[in-house]
């Protein structure tokens, strides 16, 4: 291994203890915690897994954790009804409605009924709009926690070459977004991208969020680039395992010796996602308090 590994995990941590400390001092002032409210449509084990996760850092961080569980062939009407509870209670800073929802339930028109000032996810229209323009909103958790992570590591990006795999809303879009934003010079590759692995050649920060296992392979890699893993892909178990390995969307025991830093899968992005939750609920809640949220966060 000659890459260095960027651990998400401890960076998360470390991330997860300043918000706290910032969410005391906010129930301090404000006289009430800040608070998240989560809804989960449907029995889908790992969603159930990750808001569980979610709920008990909210509470590790001195902030209210409301949990909505809805069964799976809950109305379209009746789930935008909860959202709207949600949007005006004073006690619910930010709203993050679990995707994927179940059945044909509109995901866009679900999001767009949350409160764009509780939009802590960033994926509503209004929150796309802002990052895109350059105005202050919310930016979704992922690409957000992906571009502290290389800011924490070569402080400027600019003129870095920048390649992002991936053209999704909630990842490779804000990505390269925040990527441009940072004057890197940004490309994004997708399924009908020619030549992809000469693309990703030429890149000094790979952002791999496409969602195919080990995908990415080392050969792809220019040597010292730095590797951002944003998937989290089960593979089938093996023999004599009960759950298949957690892997991301790089091929990781190849790529480490050929990268200059890479993120592993489990413990890189993945917890970044949800210390960034909890700091986008926090600056929602000095918003709506009308206290100047601290500089830091
Ligand atoms: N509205 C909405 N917002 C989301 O942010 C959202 C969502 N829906 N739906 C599902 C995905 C998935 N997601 C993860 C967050 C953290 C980990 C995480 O912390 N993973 C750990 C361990 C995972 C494990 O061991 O199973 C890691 O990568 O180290 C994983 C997945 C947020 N999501």
């Amino acid at each position: 291994m000659t890459a260095e590994l960027i651990d998400g995990k401890a960076f998360a941590a470390d991330l997860r203890e300043r918000v706290g400390a910032h969410a005391a001092a906010f129930a301090e002032k404000a006289g009430r915690k800040a608070g998240l409210a989560v809804v989960l449509v449907g029995e889908d084990p790992a969603s159930d897994v990750y808001v569980r996760s979610k709920g008990k850092a909210t509470i590790a961080a001195n902030m209210e954790s409301f949990e909505h569980r809805l069964p799976a062939d809950t109305s379209e009407a009746d789930l935008i009804a909860v959202v709207e509870r949600l949007n005006a209670d004073p006690a619910v800073d930010g709203i993050l409605v679990q995707l994927p929802l179940p059945g044909d339930l509109d995901e866009q028109a679900v999001i767009a009924a949350i409160d764009p000032g509780k939009d802590v996810d960033g994926f509503h229209v209004e929150s796309a709009g802002r990052l895109m323009v350059g105005r202050e909103g919310f930016v979704p958790c992922t690409p957000l926690g992906c571009i502290m992570l290389l800011k924490d590591r070569h402080g400027d990006l600019s003129g870095m070459n920048a390649v992002v795999i991936g053209r999704s809303n909630i990842v490779g879009k804000p990505m390269a977004q925040l990527l441009l934003d940072a004057n890197a010079t940004v490309t994004i590759a997708h399924s009908r991208t020619k030549d992809l692995p000469d693309v990703v050649r030429r890149a000094d920060i790979v952002v791999a969020a496409v969602g195919r296992a080990e995908m990415v392979k080392a050969d792809w890699l220019k040597p010292g680039a730095t590797v951002i893993d944003v998937g989290i892909n089960r593979l089938a178990p093996a023999d004599g395992e009960s759950k298949g390995r957690l892997v991301g969307d790089v091929d990781f025991e190849a790529a480490k010796d050929v990268a200059g830093a890479i993120t592993p899968v489990p413990g890189g992005v993945g917890p970044m996602t949800i210390a960034v939750l909890l700091r986008n609920t926090l600056v929602a809640a000095y918003a709506h308090a009308g206290i100047e949220a601290p500089e830091a966060l």
